[in-house]
């Protein structure tokens, strides 16, 4: 099948890695180094979903209108990317593989004609030199039809992905997409760091942080009414108990994940972004929570302390100690 990936980075590099491998015609587009390493050596795949080497074909923009298409770029790029491949898109079935909130709605501005799966990577995958991508933590994808999308368009890309890696299908996506923004609280401390995932469920001082970021954002989901789906094995029906508990309750969450993450250290898709001196994706991963909150007339101050200091190591490129997190996140204070 002809498909395309926008935005080949980490999450977009193995799947057009991986559907390649499938025998799929892939065409992915990328930018600067990126692009050239790909078009001069192909995407280098290693790790835990094995090694090969995708002759893709890749440009800045799509020349060929695809089958099925997949974006995987960062939150803030999503809109710009999906305007400079419109007039190829429109109408094409789209994957919008993202964490945070909004992909799908953006998706849906740009190209009304389309319709739309959403995409929740549960694997850990890393980009950190032009052209090599690593997975460190070989784990499944799901995937979920947008409000009004047909379940056999859900099915198309379910058997697209399902003959590359493990895909599993859930009826609600938007319940999945905050059990998914809840997992990722553990993207901002890493990125505040230096510090893997692994590391900073070890640092009990940044456990605590995390704990309390977590909790913070269960307890206004459970104010706004927000439900959660069963994901990564965890039951649904569990996750508002941790904004109910003391810290040591929402505490097992990211223990439990990065325990699931093995040993291979991940930095997460957050300080990937640092390390590349780009910008990152924090105001759609906290950043949503604190907007959902005052939307809701709450607030979210733990989420937006993380959010200010993920901003503040873009700007100086200088990590934080633990100590220096702990002193900076108002642990204490209630919702
Ligand atoms: N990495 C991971 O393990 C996981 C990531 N995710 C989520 O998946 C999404 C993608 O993340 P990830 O793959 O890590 O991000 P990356 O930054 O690694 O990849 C995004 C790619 O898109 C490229 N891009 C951005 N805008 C454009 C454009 N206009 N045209 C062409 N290429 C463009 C970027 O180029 P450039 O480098 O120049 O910016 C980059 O190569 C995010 O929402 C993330 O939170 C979810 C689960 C796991
Ligand atoms: C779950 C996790 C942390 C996997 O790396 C992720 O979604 C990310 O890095 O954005």
């Amino acid at each position: 099948m002809r498909v395309a990936v926008i935005g080949a980075g980490a999450v977009g590099g193995l799947l057009a890695a991986l559907l390649d491998r499938a025998g799929h015609d892939v065409e992915v587009t990328a930018r600067g180094e990126h692009l050239a390493a790909i078009r001069a050596d192909g995407i280098a795949l290693d790790g835990g979903y094995g090694s090969h080497v995708a002759r893709v074909t890749a440009g800045e923009v799509l020349g060929t209108r695809p089958e099925l298409a997949i974006l995987a770029t960062k939150g803030q790029d999503a809109e710009a990317a999906l305007r400079a491949n419109a007039a190829v898109l429109e109408g094409v079935p789209l994957l919008v593989v993202q964490n945070g909130l909004g992909g799908i709605r953006v998706a849906g501005e740009v190209l009304p004609g389309s319709p739309l799966v959403g995409g929740l990577a549960l694997f850990a995958t890393s980009y950190l030199s032009p052209g090599r991508i690593t997975v460190t933590a070989a784990l499944p994808i799901v995937i979920g039809g947008a409000p009004g999308t047909d379940p056999a368009v859900v099915e198309r890309f379910a058997t697209l992905l399902g003959g590359a890696l493990s895909v599993e299908v859930v009826e609600r996506l938007e319940d999945a997409q905050w059990t998914k923004l809840l997992i990722n609280h553990v993207n901002a401390l890493p990125a505040i760091t230096g510090l893997s995932v692994q590391q900073t469920v070890e640092d009990p001082a940044l456990l605590r942080v995390l704990a309390a970021s977590l909790r913070e954002t269960v307890r206004i989901a459970n104010r706004i009414g927000i439900r959660f789906a069963g994901l990564q094995g965890i039951p649904g029906w569990v996750l508002p108990w941790l904004g109910r508990g003391p810290l040591a309750l929402a505490a097992r969450l990211p223990r439990l994940l990065a325990r699931r993450m093995g040993d291979v250290p991940n930095p997460g898709s957050t300080l990937q972004s640092i390390r590349r001196g780009q910008l990152t994706e924090i105001d759609f991963l906290n950043g949503a929570v604190v907007r959902v909150a005052r939307e809701h007339g709450l607030d979210a101050p733990i989420n937006a302390a993380l959010v200010a200091l993920v901003h503040d190591v873009e700007r100086t490129g200088t990590f934080l100690s633990s100590a220096e997190v702990a002193r900076r996140v108002p642990t204490s204070g209630r919702v």
